[in-house]
């Protein structure tokens, strides 16, 4: 438990000023909680001055506690997006119409993420939530309400079979988007050196108005939604990472990704540094910051971490569990099983998740990067939230939410509903194209599958065809993984980051290309409120209600008048023990619902990591059995999975039908293969029949393969046949024509013969049979003696025709 403001010490400790999301070591993890209650500390230390948007460098002021960093030195120019050249429109995002308002910096650090009123001042609840008052009824219409106090199971059952839609609703409000792109330009390495005097020369120059980036050759030109350059990560957040983060405590899925080659600044960007923390850290705080600013509703929060490296899934909070593998659900989503998800209450507890996980990511050195990173790594928080919290003011108190940029707001919380979202933040392995290191070579082939597929997953969702195009989300674990994503339901953003030094002028070419690309990937972004027993709300309300009805049972335990005293007080010791053990549970429930009133005492807390198991406490975390239910979910989950890949493995078997008749069909028009034919199809026909029976993917495969071969050896044969037949034509043809030169020859012979008879006629008389004798051609051993490879007949025939000539 985080320590009540009464119970903290009046020190303050240098560990405290630092925010627990910092990229800090193990031992350097903040113990002490911050030691006033107001105005709360600074979250996001040390306080970086906010800088004047400007497109001339500046010089960047020092932030007043951070040690001086060449890092932080560098100018820093930003797109400012006018309407016109901006090809997104910047305020299309939940919360984007307060995007102009100047972001509210004080002392008590964070930012408003909404433009409303204060909230109204709150009667002060006490901390501890076992003490809170009861929340009023809720206004769910017909549906009860989730309120842990008025908890009925039955009743939510009966809502639920009301409905009519079985155990899940998702509402949801729908809007076109695109991927939002900004692009991160790190300083030159000559400056991350330090080297003031020398300046590498960059490659491109950059129009902050319009987001415009050109070669300076002049040409290639890309124009994106922003442009950062410089090291404050802060301005990256702004861009890319605020508005979607935003996005997701407002019940969107929404998805942030790293992508460049090696050493552009990825990790830098999304991890950052003590000084200068990146996206993730600052996500987390505004995740909190939110949460403290809403005081109408509760929220529940899970992070999970996971790493692909060489196409293996691993689980980087629970690496002991092995290769994690991708499923998918009833509606086609893919999702990763068995994955750890922790509950986390407090921002220390999400900086200390992500410390584990890093320790456990598999890092490298390149030519350019000494700690890169070899995989991809995603970070995710799910978020699920109601409204109506216990201990909240009243609706009427709460100020109107803003209305939802692409239609009328929901009214969440109506029918029990619970707000469920992901923000998933990737930092992506490096895109080069290749790798010197051979030891790399491999891994570099893994990483590149990852991010080809990701490209033609790309491709295939911006092809511009009429028809529904396949898009190849299986071919990778990454796409598999970030298809719920890019198949539009989640709001995208992609920071490109690149080199600006000549020497990297081609890998970011490609860089900017992909990020062109993925630009044009439409998005219908949903906002889903789910009426669920899987939402760990539901999962946890249900749990307390069940744990009260234990207790009142334990309390209502009438005593035994034929008892003895000492009997009794075995009894009453015992009971009293169960009632605080069960007292302690709830209690511990509880603590892991965060509101405005106790995100303040969580804020430091350093709870050991908890599953989201509901049954599984505190320090036995690990050991405990599923319950029954979580066991029937978790094998509705199996049989789901189970038919939807026995529905894709059907699927797939037809598709390899339909291609092999394809094939089949296209051979058929060659008269003089029609036997071949015949006999492939017929070979074809028993191996579908085969593939069809097969029960296993493994199996269909084997059998793809054995088909496959045999196919290739039938086209072998073929091939063969084929050369065999064009062999046999040229010998035809050659002995045509030496057939047809024989006998002009004959005919020409003939001719000189029978003019010399027609000479010699009126000298020799009726002496002409001699002379035949003497001059006629040999015919067998003359002009036809070389007829030998004729057949017996053929050589008679032609003797025979020549012979005639000379008759
Ligand atoms: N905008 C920036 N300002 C200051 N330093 C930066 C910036 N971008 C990157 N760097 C520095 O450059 C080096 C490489 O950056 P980083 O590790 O973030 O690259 P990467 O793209 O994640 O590389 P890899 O794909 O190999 O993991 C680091 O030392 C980092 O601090």
């Amino acid at each position: 438990m985080a320590p009540t403001p009464s119970r903290l010490s009046s020190t303050a400790s240098v560990a405290s000023t630092s925010s627990p999301l910092l990229p800090t070591t193990a031992h350097n993890v903040p113990s002490v909680a911050y030691q006033t209650t107001s105005p709360p500390p600074e979250f996001r230390t040390p306080a970086v001055p906010r800088k004047v948007l400007s497109s001339q460098p500046q010089q960047q002021q020092q932030p007043q506690q951070a040690p001086s960093s060449p890092l932080t030195s560098a100018p820093r120019l930003r797109a400012k997006l006018t309407p016109a050249a901006t090809p997104r429109r910047k305020n299309f995002l939940p919360g984007t119409e307060f995007a102009d308002v100047p972001t509210r910096r004080t002392d008590g650090g964070g930012h408003s993420p909404v433009k409303r009123a204060p909230p109204p001042p709150l009667a002060v609840t006490p901390s501890t939530p076992m003490a809170r008052p009861m929340a009023p009824p809720a206004s769910y219409g017909s549906f009860p309400s989730y309120t842990e106090d008025a908890f009925d199971m039955s009743a939510m059952s009966a809502g639920l079979a009301g409905l009519g839609v079985g155990s899940r609703i998702a509402r949801s409000t729908k809007g076109k988007d695109n991927v939002l792109v900004c692009v991160r330009i790190r300083p030159p390495a000559a400056k991350l050196a330090a080297a003031t005097t020398l300046v590498e020369e960059r490659a491109w120059n950059v129009d902050e108005q319009s987001g415009r980036l050109t070669l300076k050759t002049g040409h290639p030109e890309f124009t994106f939604d922003s442009v950062v350059t410089g090291s404050d990560n802060e301005a990256v957040y702004e861009e890319a990472g605020k508005d979607l983060v935003l996005a997701a405590m407002e019940g969107f899925d929404a998805c942030i990704f790293a992508y460049g080659q090696t050493a552009s600044g990825k990790t830098f960007t999304l991890t950052g540094n003590p000084a200068n923390p990146g996206i993730i850290p600052q996500a987390v705080t505004e995740i909190f910051t939110y949460i403290r600013e809403h005081p109408e509703q509760e929220f529940l929060l899970r992070a999970s971490y996971l790493e692909i490296y060489n196409e293996t899934l691993k689980d980087l909070l629970a690496p002991e569990t092995g290769p994690l593998r991708v499923r998918q659900d009833e509606k086609k989503r893919f999702f990763v099983h068995p994955l750890r998800e922790e509950v986390v209450t407090g921002e220390a507890q999400v900086a200390a998740l992500l410390r584990r996980g890093e320790a456990n990511r598999s890092v490298g050195q390149t030519d350019f990067n000494e700690t890169s990173s070899r995989s991809h790594s995603l970070f995710q928080m799910t978020i699920e939230s109601r409204d109506d919290a216990p201990g909240s003011p009243p609706p009427s108190a709460t100020p109107l939410r803003p209305k939802t940029p692409n239609g009328p707001r929901l009214s969440p919380g109506a029918n029990g509903a619970v707000r469920m979202s992901r923000l998933t933040l990737i930092d992506l392995a490096g895109s080069e194209q290749a790798t010197s290191q051979s030891e790399r070579r491999s891994e570099g082939a893994f990483i590149n599958k990852s991010l080809l597929t990701l490209e033609k997953v790309i491709a295939s969702l911006t092809e511009d065809s009429k028809r529904k195009p396949h898009v190849p989300y299986r071919d990778s674990k990454l796409t598999q993984i970030l298809q719920p994503s890019l198949a539009g339901d989640a709001r995208v953003a992609v920071i490109a980051t690149m080199n600006p030094s000549p020497a990297a002028v081609e890998e970011t070419k490609s860089t900017l290309k992909f990020a062109t690309r993925i630009k044009k990937v439409v998005l219908k972004a949903v906002v889903n409120e789910v009426v669920d027993d899987k939402t760990l709300i539901f999962k946890y309300r249900h749990e307390i209600a069940r744990l009260q009805a234990q207790l009142e049972a334990q309390a209502s335990v009438p005593s035994t008048p034929s008892m003895s005293e000492h009997s009794e007080e075995k009894k009453n010791s015992k009971s009293s023990a169960r009632i605080e053990g069960i007292e302690s549970q709830i209690s511990e429930l509880r603590s892991l619902f965060i509101t405005s009133n106790n995100v303040e005492d969580r804020r430091q807390s350093m709870l050991p990591p908890r599953p989201v198991s509901p049954t599984k406490m505190l320090g036995d975390s690990d050991s405990d059995e599923p319950t029954l239910a979580e066991k029937y979910l978790e094998s509705q989950d199996e049989v789901a999975y189970l038919t939807s890949e026995n529905q894709d493995l059907k699927r797939r078997i037809e598709e390899l039908e339909g291609n092999h008749l394809q094939q089949t069909q296209d051979r058929a028009t060659e008269s003089d293969k029609d036997a071949e034919i015949a006999r492939l199809m017929q070979a074809n026909q028993e191996m579908l029949v085969v593939i069809k029976n097969a029960d296993s993917e493994s199996e269909m495969k084997r059998q793809e393969m054995r088909f496959r071969r045999e196919v290739e050896k039938r086209l072998e044969i073929e091939r063969r046949l084929r050369e065999e037949v064009e062999f046999e034509r040229g010998r035809i043809t050659k002995m045509e024509r030496f057939i047809f030169t024989s006998l002009q020859n004959s005919v020409d012979i003939l001719a000189g013969r029978r003019s010399s008879i027609g000479v010699a006629r009126p000298s020799l008389g009726g002496g002409l049979l001699p002379i035949m004798g003497e001059s006629s051609p040999d015919l067998d051993h003359g002009e036809f003696g070389d007829l030998e490879f004729f057949s017996e007949e053929a050589r008679e025939k032609i003797k025979k025709s020549g012979s005639m000539l000379f008759a």
